[in-house]
């Protein structure tokens, strides 16, 4: 089987939301410190002994959350119509990382919104 590498680096941000139609208090408005894990996949090493600089995908991911931090997430573009959920807030970030993504060596493998000690979804293609 084929080597393969999986680097995980993680960065946080702070919003608001609140759950349409959701059948309790998370429907109200409320905040969270979302901590996110970014797992990406490769199989090669490039001359310096690298998948990927960790660097390089820390830029592609703040420059997502920025746009997300100290928001309310209901009022984003892409959540009028889809609930800011945990769930979708992770496929939303993962296929922003992806598109930044140059190399095709490098494939985005797994993206961890945690929304507070306790819960986290990870999503994956
Ligand atoms: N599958 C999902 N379930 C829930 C989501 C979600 O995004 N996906 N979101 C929420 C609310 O956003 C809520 O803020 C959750 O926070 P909290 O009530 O603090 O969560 P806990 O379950 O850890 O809190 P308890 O105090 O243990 O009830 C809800 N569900
Ligand atoms: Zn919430």
């Amino acid at each position: 089987m084929a080597q393969t590498f999986v680097l995980k680096t993680l960065l946080d941000f702070a919003s608001a939301h609140s759950l349409r139609g959701y059948p309790g208090d998370c429907a109200k408005l409320h905040g969270h410190n979302w901590k996110i894990e970014v797992q990406v996949a490769g199989t090669q090493l490039n001359e310096i002994g690298m998948v990927i600089d960790f660097k390089e995908i820390k830029r592609h991911a703040k420059e997502v959350v920025k746009e997300l931090d100290h928001t309310f997430l209901n009022d984003h573009a892409h959540f009028q119509e889809l609930n800011p959920t945990a769930e979708n807030i992770a496929v939303y970030i993962f296929k922003e990382i992806e598109k930044r993504i140059q190399s095709p060596e490098v494939k985005m493998h797994s993206l961890t919104v945690w929304e507070n000690d306790r819960n986290c979804v990870t999503y994956s293609e």
